[in-house]
């Protein structure tokens, strides 16, 4: 895989899907396992499939469709993607991170990110919501960071902040949404943990994060935010938990992805409704497109 991608590749990108639709969207949202039913709710959508987008990886994992969804969300314009990339999927991270800095380019300046995950904190048990209050990325800490190589001030700074990268006016939000809609007892906020993957963690790597203060761990999220942050997009993020990672050498239970995508299909609705209304109540900067 390519060390480097240049500022053209992206513009190409860009170029091609705005002669292709007529949507300039100020939100984009990225669906996690089982989460994409989420694009099937925008209106008036026109969509690609990753394979048609030049320049875009291929989706591989089951339970994402690999469709990039344009259309309106409560009148907001919006682009989702229905399938990420993850690094375990053996993408580079520059490619895995390629379409936040696509939605940059295309005037978006708010990124909604969604995932499922495994959790470690006691309250938080299968089906529900973690709102992200930050992250730990273990991969960026041994040097697997997207925005290694060359820096691309077009982007950003070389070496940019990472603190308060989960907006806090959009936790508070969605916090007040949920009350509304009487699922906040689903909800509490945590740290989220990237591992590499595929594998999932072992006891050991379970009860290391445990004491870490790691509530809920996925492999994905991370180098996504840490791109959008650079170039200076709003992030929201929630994790759907799918299961209790094992923290103990006597519990029988193990995880599996299958189990994974059922309680995303459990829960896809409210997660649907919560960032349907989340998009409705924020406020966007009245740009002119
Ligand atoms: N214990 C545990 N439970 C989880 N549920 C979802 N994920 C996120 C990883 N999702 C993969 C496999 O389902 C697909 O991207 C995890 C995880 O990493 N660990």
């Amino acid at each position: 895989s390519k060390d480097q991608i240049s500022h053209d590749e992206y513009q190409k990108t860009v170029d091609w899907l705005m002669s292709q639709t007529k949507h300039r969207p100020q939100v984009a949202i990225i669906c996690g396992s089982g989460l994409g039913t989420l694009a099937d709710t925008l209106k008036c959508q026109v969509s690609f499939a990753y394979s048609d987008i030049p320049g875009f990886p291929q989706s591989t994992v089951q339970g994402h469709a690999g469709r990039l969804v344009f259309g309106e969300l409560k009148g907001k314009s919006c682009v989702c993607m229905q399938g990420r990339f993850h690094m375990y999927e053996g993408h580079s991270l520059l490619k895995t991170t390629f379409p936040v800095r696509v939605f940059k380019l295309m005037g978006v300046e708010t990124l909604i990110v969604t995932n499922a995950a495994g959790s470690l904190a006691d309250g938080l048990q299968p089906g529900d919501i973690m709102i992200i209050k930050d992250h730990i990325n273990f991969p960026g800490l041994a040097g697997l960071n997207p925005l290694c190589g060359p820096n691309d001030e077009k982007f950003g700074p070389r070496f940019p902040a990472m603190s308060g990268c989960y907006d806090k006016g959009l936790r508070c939000l969605a916090m007040e949404i949920a009350k509304q809609m009487g699922v906040a007892g689903l909800m509490q906020e945590g740290v989220y943990a990237m591992v590499g993957g595929p594998n999932f963690e072992t006891i050991a790597e379970a009860k290391l994060m445990h004491r870490l203060g790691v509530d809920a761990v996925g492999m994905s999220t991370a180098p996504e935010v840490i791109v959008a942050t650079h170039c200076g997009l709003r992030v929201f993020g929630l994790s759907l938990i799918t299961n209790k990672v094992v923290k103990s050498y006597e519990d029988s239970d193990s995880v599996n992805h299958d189990g994974v995508l059922e309680i995303g299909r459990l829960r896809s609705q409210t997660v649907q409704q919560l960032v349907t209304e989340l998009i409705n109540r924020m406020e966007i900067n009245n740009n002119e497109n």
